[in-house]
Protein backbone atom coordinates (compact mmCIF):
# COMPACT_ATOMS: atom_id res chain seq x y z
CA UNK A 1 0.00 0.00 0.00
CA UNK A 2 1.66 3.29 -1.29
CA UNK A 3 -0.13 6.77 0.19
CA UNK A 4 -0.04 9.59 -2.01
CA UNK A 5 3.17 10.92 -4.03
CA UNK A 6 5.18 13.27 -2.13
CA UNK A 7 4.36 15.71 -4.74
CA UNK A 8 0.96 15.17 -3.81
CA UNK A 9 2.26 16.27 -0.53
CA UNK A 10 2.05 20.32 -0.09
CA UNK A 11 0.98 22.40 2.24
CA UNK A 12 -2.91 23.28 1.61
CA UNK A 13 -3.81 19.99 -0.50
CA UNK A 14 -3.32 16.72 2.14
CA UNK A 15 -6.24 15.16 2.84
CA UNK A 16 -7.20 11.66 4.01
CA UNK A 17 -10.00 9.64 2.46
CA UNK A 18 -9.28 6.26 3.89
CA UNK A 19 -10.17 4.72 6.92
CA UNK A 20 -7.81 5.57 9.85
CA UNK A 21 -8.41 2.32 11.89
CA UNK A 22 -6.07 -0.77 10.85
CA UNK A 23 -6.82 -4.36 12.10
CA UNK A 24 -6.36 -7.57 11.27
CA UNK A 25 -3.74 -6.10 8.38
CA UNK A 26 -5.59 -3.42 6.95
CA UNK A 27 -7.17 -0.48 7.57
CA UNK A 28 -10.79 -0.26 8.38
CA UNK A 29 -13.73 1.45 9.52
CA UNK A 30 -14.38 1.01 13.23
CA UNK A 31 -17.49 -1.54 14.02
CA UNK A 32 -19.21 1.02 16.38
CA UNK A 33 -18.32 4.63 16.72
CA UNK A 34 -19.13 7.50 19.45
CA UNK A 35 -18.76 10.63 17.66
CA UNK A 36 -16.38 11.82 15.68
CA UNK A 37 -13.16 13.44 15.76
CA UNK A 38 -11.47 16.29 13.40
CA UNK A 39 -7.87 16.38 12.59
CA UNK A 40 -6.38 19.61 11.20
CA UNK A 41 -3.61 20.95 8.98
CA UNK A 42 -1.47 23.33 11.30
CA UNK A 43 -0.05 25.08 9.22
CA UNK A 44 -3.19 26.00 7.55
CA UNK A 45 -6.13 25.61 9.63
CA UNK A 46 -7.47 23.00 7.15
CA UNK A 47 -9.62 19.95 8.03
CA UNK A 48 -7.38 16.88 6.79
CA UNK A 49 -9.57 13.97 8.25
CA UNK A 50 -12.85 13.58 9.81
CA UNK A 51 -12.93 10.21 11.72
CA UNK A 52 -15.08 8.08 14.09
CA UNK A 53 -13.61 7.78 17.69
CA UNK A 54 -13.96 3.57 18.39
CA UNK A 55 -16.64 2.26 20.61
CA UNK A 56 -16.59 -0.51 22.74
CA UNK A 57 -16.98 -3.48 20.52
CA UNK A 58 -14.27 -1.98 17.88
CA UNK A 59 -11.63 -1.64 21.00
CA UNK A 60 -12.69 -5.51 21.49
CA UNK A 61 -12.20 -6.62 17.86
CA UNK A 62 -8.70 -4.77 18.13
CA UNK A 63 -7.65 -6.77 21.75
CA UNK A 64 -9.21 -10.19 19.88
CA UNK A 65 -7.15 -9.65 16.75
CA UNK A 66 -3.82 -8.69 18.72
CA UNK A 67 -4.40 -11.59 21.20
CA UNK A 68 -4.34 -13.88 18.45
CA UNK A 69 -1.44 -12.71 16.61
CA UNK A 70 0.18 -12.85 19.89
CA UNK A 71 -0.07 -16.28 19.81
CA UNK A 72 1.72 -16.93 16.70
CA UNK A 73 3.94 -13.62 17.29
CA UNK A 74 5.44 -15.07 20.87
CA UNK A 75 6.28 -18.23 19.98
CA UNK A 76 8.85 -17.22 17.40
CA UNK A 77 12.25 -16.83 18.01
CA UNK A 78 13.98 -13.62 18.92
CA UNK A 79 16.01 -13.77 15.54
CA UNK A 80 13.20 -13.90 13.53
CA UNK A 81 11.46 -11.21 15.31
CA UNK A 82 14.44 -9.36 15.17
CA UNK A 83 14.65 -10.23 10.81
CA UNK A 84 10.92 -8.59 10.36
CA UNK A 85 11.61 -5.61 12.83
CA UNK A 86 14.81 -5.13 11.10
CA UNK A 87 12.80 -5.16 7.49
CA UNK A 88 10.57 -2.50 9.23
CA UNK A 89 13.46 -0.22 9.46
CA UNK A 90 14.38 -0.38 6.11
CA UNK A 91 11.29 0.34 4.95
CA UNK A 92 10.76 3.20 7.07
CA UNK A 93 14.60 4.88 6.31
CA UNK A 94 12.88 4.06 2.73
CA UNK A 95 9.99 5.77 3.36
CA UNK A 96 11.17 8.39 5.72
CA UNK A 97 10.08 11.58 3.26
CA UNK A 98 7.14 10.26 2.79
CA UNK A 99 6.41 9.59 6.48
CA UNK A 100 8.41 13.09 7.88
CA UNK A 101 6.10 14.76 5.38
CA UNK A 102 2.90 13.13 6.83
CA UNK A 103 4.00 14.35 10.03
CA UNK A 104 4.24 17.50 9.26
CA UNK A 105 1.21 18.02 7.74
CA UNK A 106 -0.79 16.72 10.60
CA UNK A 107 1.73 18.14 13.49
CA UNK A 108 3.14 21.29 11.96
CA UNK A 109 7.06 20.68 13.23
CA UNK A 110 9.18 22.00 10.41
CA UNK A 111 9.89 19.15 8.00
CA UNK A 112 13.65 19.64 8.75
CA UNK A 113 13.07 18.67 12.22
CA UNK A 114 10.46 15.72 11.30
CA UNK A 115 13.07 14.04 9.32
CA UNK A 116 15.12 13.52 12.61
CA UNK A 117 11.93 12.16 14.38
CA UNK A 118 11.51 9.55 11.60
CA UNK A 119 15.25 8.68 12.00
CA UNK A 120 15.22 7.91 15.74
CA UNK A 121 11.86 6.43 14.79
CA UNK A 122 13.53 3.47 12.49
CA UNK A 123 16.78 3.62 14.79
CA UNK A 124 14.68 2.20 17.79
CA UNK A 125 13.35 -1.02 15.58
CA UNK A 126 16.74 -1.49 14.54
CA UNK A 127 18.10 -1.00 18.39
CA UNK A 128 15.37 -3.58 19.59
CA UNK A 129 15.51 -5.86 16.87
CA UNK A 130 19.09 -5.95 17.74
CA UNK A 131 17.88 -7.34 21.39
CA UNK A 132 15.33 -9.52 20.35
CA UNK A 133 17.89 -12.34 19.36
CA UNK A 134 19.93 -11.80 22.42
CA UNK A 135 17.06 -11.87 25.10
CA UNK A 136 17.92 -14.76 27.15
CA UNK A 137 17.68 -15.87 30.64
CA UNK A 138 19.77 -17.01 33.42
CA UNK A 139 21.14 -20.98 34.54
CA UNK A 140 21.64 -21.29 38.09
CA UNK A 141 23.20 -24.04 40.11
CA UNK A 142 21.26 -25.61 42.97
CA UNK A 143 22.64 -28.36 45.41
CA UNK A 144 22.74 -32.10 44.31
CA UNK A 145 22.78 -31.02 40.79
CA UNK A 146 19.47 -29.81 40.99
CA UNK A 147 19.52 -26.29 38.86
CA UNK A 148 16.94 -23.30 37.83
CA UNK A 149 16.70 -21.26 34.93
CA UNK A 150 14.51 -18.29 33.78
CA UNK A 151 12.78 -17.30 30.77
CA UNK A 152 12.18 -14.36 29.48
CA UNK A 153 8.23 -13.98 28.58
CA UNK A 154 6.20 -11.69 26.60
CA UNK A 155 3.38 -10.02 28.78
CA UNK A 156 0.44 -10.63 25.85
CA UNK A 157 -1.50 -7.76 24.30
CA UNK A 158 -0.32 -4.35 25.02
CA UNK A 159 -2.23 -0.82 25.04
CA UNK A 160 0.09 2.19 23.61
CA UNK A 161 -1.63 5.16 24.28
CA UNK A 162 0.13 8.44 22.50
CA UNK A 163 0.19 12.07 23.03
CA UNK A 164 0.20 14.63 19.69
CA UNK A 165 3.78 16.39 19.64
CA UNK A 166 6.03 12.58 17.96
CA UNK A 167 3.19 11.20 16.67
CA UNK A 168 5.74 8.71 15.01
CA UNK A 169 7.94 8.43 17.17
CA UNK A 170 6.15 7.66 20.07
CA UNK A 171 4.68 5.05 18.54
CA UNK A 172 7.91 3.61 17.72
CA UNK A 173 9.52 3.84 20.72
CA UNK A 174 6.37 1.78 22.38
CA UNK A 175 5.73 -0.86 19.67
CA UNK A 176 9.67 -1.79 19.08
CA UNK A 177 10.13 -2.83 22.28
CA UNK A 178 7.25 -4.77 22.60
CA UNK A 179 7.07 -6.45 19.31
CA UNK A 180 10.76 -7.37 20.38
CA UNK A 181 9.76 -9.21 23.41
CA UNK A 182 6.80 -11.02 21.84
CA UNK A 183 3.95 -8.70 22.38
CA UNK A 184 0.96 -8.14 20.75
CA UNK A 185 -0.37 -3.61 20.43
CA UNK A 186 -3.20 -1.94 20.24
CA UNK A 187 -1.96 1.65 19.57
CA UNK A 188 -4.42 4.75 19.76
CA UNK A 189 -2.57 8.23 18.49
CA UNK A 190 -3.77 11.36 19.73
CA UNK A 191 -6.99 12.20 18.18
CA UNK A 192 -5.34 15.53 16.82
CA UNK A 193 -2.79 13.49 14.89
CA UNK A 194 -3.83 10.22 14.01
CA UNK A 195 -2.72 9.93 10.60
CA UNK A 196 1.58 8.70 10.56
CA UNK A 197 0.83 5.89 12.94
CA UNK A 198 -1.07 3.91 9.84
CA UNK A 199 1.97 4.28 7.78
CA UNK A 200 4.00 2.42 10.42
CA UNK A 201 0.74 -0.23 10.72
CA UNK A 202 1.20 -0.69 7.34
CA UNK A 203 4.98 -1.19 7.32
CA UNK A 204 4.72 -3.29 9.89
CA UNK A 205 2.79 -5.56 7.71
CA UNK A 206 4.76 -5.54 4.90
CA UNK A 207 8.12 -6.52 6.80
CA UNK A 208 5.69 -9.60 7.78
CA UNK A 209 4.70 -9.31 11.30
CA UNK A 210 1.73 -11.61 11.53
CA UNK A 211 -2.16 -9.68 10.80
CA UNK A 212 -3.00 -8.15 13.81
CA UNK A 213 0.43 -7.73 15.98
CA UNK A 214 -0.03 -4.07 15.53
CA UNK A 215 -3.48 -2.24 15.72
CA UNK A 216 -4.65 1.21 15.68
CA UNK A 217 -7.98 2.33 17.33
CA UNK A 218 -8.61 6.04 16.93
CA UNK A 219 -10.61 8.40 19.07
CA UNK A 220 -9.98 10.50 22.68
CA UNK A 221 -10.27 9.53 25.91
CA UNK A 222 -13.58 7.72 25.46
CA UNK A 223 -11.32 5.43 23.57
CA UNK A 224 -8.77 5.48 25.39
CA UNK A 225 -10.81 4.22 28.62
CA UNK A 226 -12.17 1.00 26.78
CA UNK A 227 -8.61 0.30 26.15
CA UNK A 228 -7.28 0.62 29.54
CA UNK A 229 -9.91 -1.66 30.87
CA UNK A 230 -9.83 -4.07 28.60
CA UNK A 231 -9.51 -7.45 30.54
CA UNK A 232 -7.42 -9.01 27.74
CA UNK A 233 -4.62 -6.39 28.09
CA UNK A 234 -1.80 -7.07 30.04
CA UNK A 235 -0.28 -3.95 29.87
CA UNK A 236 -0.21 0.41 29.38
CA UNK A 237 2.52 2.33 27.74
CA UNK A 238 0.87 6.19 28.02
CA UNK A 239 2.62 9.24 27.25
CA UNK A 240 0.71 12.33 27.58
CA UNK A 241 0.02 15.14 30.53
CA UNK A 242 0.02 14.35 34.09
CA UNK A 243 -4.00 14.35 34.62
CA UNK A 244 -4.76 11.78 32.48
CA UNK A 245 -1.33 9.44 33.42
CA UNK A 246 -3.21 9.80 36.74
CA UNK A 247 -6.16 8.47 35.55
CA UNK A 248 -4.50 5.47 33.38
CA UNK A 249 -3.17 4.05 36.81
CA UNK A 250 -6.18 4.22 38.23
CA UNK A 251 -7.42 1.94 35.74
CA UNK A 252 -4.81 -0.10 35.64
CA UNK A 253 -4.63 -0.82 39.01
CA UNK A 254 -8.22 -2.22 38.92
CA UNK A 255 -6.76 -4.87 36.88
CA UNK A 256 -3.09 -4.86 38.49
CA UNK A 257 -1.68 -4.04 35.01
CA UNK A 258 1.99 -2.87 34.79
CA UNK A 259 2.41 1.13 33.46
CA UNK A 260 4.51 3.15 31.76
CA UNK A 261 3.86 6.78 32.62
CA UNK A 262 5.55 9.22 30.42
CA UNK A 263 4.25 12.56 31.40
CA UNK A 264 4.71 16.35 31.54
CA UNK A 265 8.04 18.24 32.39
CA UNK A 266 8.97 21.56 33.74
CA UNK A 267 12.65 20.71 33.22
CA UNK A 268 15.86 23.18 34.65
CA UNK A 269 18.71 24.26 32.14
CA UNK A 270 21.61 25.31 34.40
CA UNK A 271 24.20 27.25 32.17
CA UNK A 272 27.34 27.99 34.88
CA UNK A 273 29.88 30.87 33.80
CA UNK A 274 32.60 28.62 32.85
CA UNK A 275 30.25 27.11 30.14
CA UNK A 276 31.24 27.21 26.40
CA UNK A 277 29.00 30.34 25.35
CA UNK A 278 28.19 29.53 21.85
CA UNK A 279 27.31 26.26 22.67
CA UNK A 280 25.27 26.98 25.74
CA UNK A 281 23.41 29.60 23.42
CA UNK A 282 22.68 26.80 21.07
CA UNK A 283 22.05 24.42 23.89
CA UNK A 284 19.21 27.12 25.24
CA UNK A 285 17.35 27.15 21.83
CA UNK A 286 17.21 23.14 21.42
CA UNK A 287 15.70 22.94 24.78
CA UNK A 288 12.96 25.38 23.95
CA UNK A 289 11.77 25.49 20.65
CA UNK A 290 12.23 22.32 19.15
CA UNK A 291 8.45 21.17 17.53
CA UNK A 292 6.95 24.89 18.55
CA UNK A 293 8.64 24.29 22.05
CA UNK A 294 5.99 21.72 22.29
CA UNK A 295 8.49 19.37 23.79
CA UNK A 296 7.63 17.35 27.55
CA UNK A 297 11.57 17.36 27.91
CA UNK A 298 12.11 20.58 27.31
CA UNK A 299 14.66 23.02 29.56
CA UNK A 300 12.30 25.74 30.04
CA UNK A 301 13.54 26.90 33.50
CA UNK A 302 16.93 28.78 32.18
CA UNK A 303 18.91 29.28 34.86
CA UNK A 304 22.05 31.60 34.07
CA UNK A 305 24.73 32.24 36.43
CA UNK A 306 24.57 36.48 36.91
CA UNK A 307 28.07 37.29 35.46
CA UNK A 308 27.47 35.93 31.81
CA UNK A 309 23.49 37.03 32.37
CA UNK A 310 23.46 40.03 30.21
CA UNK A 311 26.00 38.21 26.84
CA UNK A 312 23.77 35.06 27.51
CA UNK A 313 20.29 37.01 27.32
CA UNK A 314 21.32 39.35 24.01
CA UNK A 315 22.90 36.17 22.51
CA UNK A 316 19.97 33.91 23.13
CA UNK A 317 17.50 36.90 21.80
CA UNK A 318 19.66 37.42 18.95
CA UNK A 319 19.33 33.96 17.64
CA UNK A 320 15.36 33.68 18.70
CA UNK A 321 14.60 36.62 16.61
CA UNK A 322 16.36 34.86 13.33
CA UNK A 323 14.14 31.23 13.74
CA UNK A 324 12.33 30.72 10.22
CA UNK A 325 8.82 30.66 11.01
CA UNK A 326 6.28 29.80 8.05
CA UNK A 327 5.32 26.88 6.21
CA UNK A 328 6.76 24.16 7.89
CA UNK A 329 6.75 22.30 4.36
CA UNK A 330 9.82 24.52 3.50
CA UNK A 331 13.18 23.40 3.57
CA UNK A 332 14.40 26.60 6.02
CA UNK A 333 11.78 26.92 8.07
CA UNK A 334 12.62 26.27 11.23
CA UNK A 335 9.54 26.55 13.35
CA UNK A 336 6.31 25.72 12.12
CA UNK A 337 2.44 26.37 13.73
CA UNK A 338 1.45 25.21 17.07
CA UNK A 339 -0.82 22.29 17.47
CA UNK A 340 -4.51 24.04 16.99
CA UNK A 341 -6.09 27.26 17.92
CA UNK A 342 -6.79 26.24 21.52
CA UNK A 343 -3.58 25.62 22.21
CA UNK A 344 -1.86 28.82 20.72
CA UNK A 345 -4.16 30.72 22.92
CA UNK A 346 -3.31 28.96 25.86
CA UNK A 347 0.22 29.58 25.49
CA UNK A 348 -0.59 33.32 24.66
CA UNK A 349 -2.15 33.57 27.80
CA UNK A 350 0.51 31.77 29.73
CA UNK A 351 2.68 34.58 28.37
CA UNK A 352 -0.17 37.20 28.61
CA UNK A 353 0.12 35.84 32.44
CA UNK A 354 3.91 36.29 32.85
CA UNK A 355 3.70 40.11 31.46
CA UNK A 356 1.06 40.67 34.63
CA UNK A 357 3.16 38.92 37.29
CA UNK A 358 6.22 41.35 36.05
CA UNK A 359 7.99 39.04 33.56
CA UNK A 360 9.79 41.05 30.50
CA UNK A 361 9.03 39.59 27.44
CA UNK A 362 12.39 40.08 24.97
CA UNK A 363 11.29 38.84 22.18
CA UNK A 364 8.19 37.40 20.74
CA UNK A 365 5.34 35.86 22.46
CA UNK A 366 2.78 37.19 20.11
CA UNK A 367 0.90 35.83 16.83
CA UNK A 368 2.69 35.42 13.98
CA UNK A 369 0.68 36.01 10.42
CA UNK A 370 2.84 34.73 7.53
CA UNK A 371 2.51 36.61 4.24
CA UNK A 372 1.64 33.84 2.03
CA UNK A 373 -2.27 33.78 1.70
CA UNK A 374 -2.81 29.72 2.25
CA UNK A 375 -1.24 30.33 6.08
CA UNK A 376 -3.23 32.67 7.43
CA UNK A 377 -5.52 30.09 9.32
CA UNK A 378 -3.09 28.80 10.49
CA UNK A 379 -1.74 29.04 14.61
CA UNK A 380 1.39 30.49 14.08
CA UNK A 381 3.22 32.82 16.99
CA UNK A 382 6.34 34.45 17.72
CA UNK A 383 9.22 32.21 20.12
CA UNK A 384 9.48 33.93 23.15
CA UNK A 385 11.83 34.79 25.67
CA UNK A 386 11.32 35.90 29.13
CA UNK A 387 13.25 37.51 31.93
CA UNK A 388 12.76 39.52 35.08
CA UNK A 389 11.40 36.15 36.06
CA UNK A 390 10.86 34.89 39.94
CA UNK A 391 10.87 31.03 40.32
CA UNK A 392 7.32 31.65 41.81
CA UNK A 393 5.28 32.76 38.70
CA UNK A 394 3.01 31.05 36.53
CA UNK A 395 5.29 30.95 33.60
CA UNK A 396 8.47 29.13 35.74
CA UNK A 397 6.10 26.59 37.50
CA UNK A 398 3.73 25.47 35.40
CA UNK A 399 4.32 23.08 31.92
CA UNK A 400 3.88 25.81 29.56
CA UNK A 401 4.35 23.05 25.96
CA UNK A 402 4.99 26.19 23.63
CA UNK A 403 7.90 28.41 22.08
CA UNK A 404 8.06 30.48 25.67
CA UNK A 405 11.77 30.21 27.46
CA UNK A 406 12.09 32.01 31.03
CA UNK A 407 15.81 33.39 31.78
CA UNK A 408 16.14 32.98 35.68
CA UNK A 409 19.30 34.28 37.36
CA UNK A 410 21.46 32.72 40.12
CA UNK A 411 25.06 33.28 41.85
CA UNK A 412 25.88 29.95 43.27
CA UNK A 413 26.06 25.91 42.63
CA UNK A 414 23.97 25.39 45.89
CA UNK A 415 21.43 27.72 45.28
CA UNK A 416 20.69 26.82 41.48
CA UNK A 417 20.34 23.49 42.38
CA UNK A 418 18.57 24.06 45.30
CA UNK A 419 15.97 25.91 43.15
CA UNK A 420 16.22 23.49 39.82
CA UNK A 421 14.77 20.40 42.25
CA UNK A 422 12.13 22.77 43.71
CA UNK A 423 9.28 21.71 41.29
CA UNK A 424 7.06 18.30 41.32
CA UNK A 425 8.08 17.21 37.54
CA UNK A 426 11.36 15.32 37.47
CA UNK A 427 11.49 14.50 33.32
CA UNK A 428 14.93 16.37 32.09
CA UNK A 429 17.40 18.57 32.99
CA UNK A 430 20.54 20.12 31.48
CA UNK A 431 24.05 22.01 32.79
CA UNK A 432 26.30 23.36 30.82
CA UNK A 433 29.77 24.31 31.92
CA UNK A 434 33.65 23.36 30.93
CA UNK A 435 34.24 22.17 34.92
CA UNK A 436 33.96 18.12 34.31
CA UNK A 437 33.63 17.73 38.51
CA UNK A 438 30.67 20.62 38.50
CA UNK A 439 29.38 19.06 35.87
CA UNK A 440 28.98 15.54 37.31
CA UNK A 441 28.38 17.12 40.93
CA UNK A 442 25.69 19.23 39.69
CA UNK A 443 23.77 15.99 37.75
CA UNK A 444 23.72 13.55 40.32
CA UNK A 445 22.12 16.24 42.21
CA UNK A 446 19.38 17.07 39.73
CA UNK A 447 16.10 14.95 40.74
CA UNK A 448 15.29 14.00 37.08
CA UNK A 449 15.58 11.02 34.74
CA UNK A 450 16.79 12.44 31.46
CA UNK A 451 20.24 14.38 32.19
CA UNK A 452 22.04 16.32 29.84
CA UNK A 453 25.56 17.92 30.26
CA UNK A 454 26.56 20.28 27.63
CA UNK A 455 23.93 19.67 24.80
CA UNK A 456 20.41 19.14 25.31
CA UNK A 457 17.37 17.19 23.80
CA UNK A 458 18.94 15.07 21.71
CA UNK A 459 17.38 11.50 21.92
CA UNK A 460 19.81 8.75 21.30
CA UNK A 461 17.74 5.44 20.97
CA UNK A 462 20.35 3.65 23.19
CA UNK A 463 19.39 6.02 26.39
CA UNK A 464 16.75 5.20 28.51
CA UNK A 465 14.05 7.78 28.62
CA UNK A 466 11.75 8.92 31.31
CA UNK A 467 10.87 10.95 34.27
CA UNK A 468 11.33 11.67 37.93
CA UNK A 469 8.46 12.33 40.61
CA UNK A 470 5.33 13.33 38.98
CA UNK A 471 6.90 13.17 35.21
CA UNK A 472 6.35 9.19 35.43
CA UNK A 473 7.73 5.94 35.51
CA UNK A 474 9.09 3.55 33.25
CA UNK A 475 11.48 3.84 30.76
CA UNK A 476 11.73 3.91 27.24
CA UNK A 477 14.42 3.32 24.66
CA UNK A 478 17.66 1.77 26.12
CA UNK A 479 18.63 -1.79 27.08
CA UNK A 480 16.10 -1.52 30.02
CA UNK A 481 13.19 -1.12 28.77
CA UNK A 482 12.64 -4.80 27.77
CA UNK A 483 11.98 -5.23 31.27
CA UNK A 484 8.71 -3.27 31.46
CA UNK A 485 7.52 -5.16 28.35
CA UNK A 486 8.21 -8.56 29.86
CA UNK A 487 7.96 -10.65 32.75
CA UNK A 488 10.51 -13.13 34.11
CA UNK A 489 9.45 -16.59 34.83
CA UNK A 490 11.37 -19.08 37.17
CA UNK A 491 11.71 -23.05 36.75
CA UNK A 492 13.13 -25.00 39.28
CA UNK A 493 14.52 -28.24 38.45
CA UNK A 494 14.67 -31.39 40.65
CA UNK A 495 17.34 -33.66 39.72
CA UNK A 496 17.30 -35.99 43.00
CA UNK A 497 14.21 -37.35 45.09
CA UNK A 498 11.37 -35.42 46.93
CA UNK A 499 12.55 -34.23 50.23
CA UNK A 500 8.79 -34.23 51.97
CA UNK A 501 7.91 -33.79 55.67
CA UNK A 502 5.08 -35.18 55.18
N1 LIG B 1 7.24 12.28 28.96
C1 LIG B 1 7.04 12.18 27.66
O1 LIG B 1 7.67 11.40 26.97
C2 LIG B 1 6.02 13.08 26.98
C3 LIG B 1 5.03 13.73 27.68
N2 LIG B 1 4.10 14.51 27.02
C4 LIG B 1 3.11 15.27 27.80
O2 LIG B 1 1.84 15.15 27.18
C5 LIG B 1 1.09 16.36 27.33
C6 LIG B 1 0.56 16.83 26.00
O3 LIG B 1 -0.06 15.80 25.32
P1 LIG B 1 -1.65 15.66 25.25
O4 LIG B 1 -1.94 14.77 24.09
O5 LIG B 1 -2.30 16.99 25.30
O6 LIG B 1 -1.96 14.88 26.62
P2 LIG B 1 -3.32 14.21 27.10
O7 LIG B 1 -3.01 13.61 28.43
O8 LIG B 1 -4.46 15.12 26.97
O9 LIG B 1 -3.60 13.04 26.04
C7 LIG B 1 -2.67 12.02 25.77
C8 LIG B 1 -3.37 10.81 25.21
O10 LIG B 1 -4.24 10.26 26.18
C9 LIG B 1 -5.56 10.08 25.65
N3 LIG B 1 -6.49 10.23 26.76
C10 LIG B 1 -7.02 11.37 27.25
N4 LIG B 1 -7.82 11.09 28.31
C11 LIG B 1 -7.77 9.75 28.49
C12 LIG B 1 -8.37 8.85 29.42
N5 LIG B 1 -9.17 9.27 30.40
N6 LIG B 1 -8.11 7.52 29.31
C13 LIG B 1 -7.28 7.06 28.34
N7 LIG B 1 -6.69 7.87 27.42
C14 LIG B 1 -6.92 9.19 27.50
C15 LIG B 1 -5.64 11.16 24.60
O11 LIG B 1 -6.66 10.88 23.67
C16 LIG B 1 -4.25 11.11 24.00
O12 LIG B 1 -4.12 10.04 23.09
C17 LIG B 1 2.04 17.34 27.96
O13 LIG B 1 1.82 17.41 29.35
C18 LIG B 1 3.41 16.71 27.73
O14 LIG B 1 4.39 17.09 28.61
C19 LIG B 1 4.12 14.66 25.68
C20 LIG B 1 5.09 14.01 24.95
C21 LIG B 1 6.13 13.21 25.55
N1 LIG C 1 12.41 13.19 20.96
C1 LIG C 1 11.84 13.85 22.05
C2 LIG C 1 11.03 13.00 22.94
C3 LIG C 1 10.30 13.82 23.92
C4 LIG C 1 8.84 13.98 23.69
O1 LIG C 1 8.20 13.03 23.19
O2 LIG C 1 8.28 15.04 23.99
Amino acid sequence: LRPAPLAAMSTGTFVVSQPLNYRGGARVNPADASGTEKAFEPATGRVIATFPCSGEKEVNLAVQDAKAAFKIWSQKSGMERCRILLEAARIIRERKDEIATTETINNGKSIFEARWDIDTSWQCLEYYAGLAGSMAGEHIQLPGGSFGYTRREALGVCVGIGAWNYPFQIACWKSAPALACGNAMVFKPSPFTPVSVLLLAEIYTEAGVPPGLFNVVQGGAATGQFLCQHPDVAKVSFTGSVPTGSKIMEMSAKGIKPVTLELGGKSPLVIFSDCDMENAVKGALMANFLTQGEVCCNGTRVFVQKEILDEFTREVVKRTQKIKIGDPLLEDTRMGPLINRPHLERVLGFVKLAKEQGAQVLCGGDVYVPEDPKLQGGYYMRPCVLTNCRDDMTCVKEEIFGPVMSILPFDTEAEVLERANDTTFGLAAGVFTRDIQRAHRVVAALQAGMCFINNYNVSPVELPFGGYKKSGFGRENGRVTIEYYSQLKTVCVEMGDVESSF
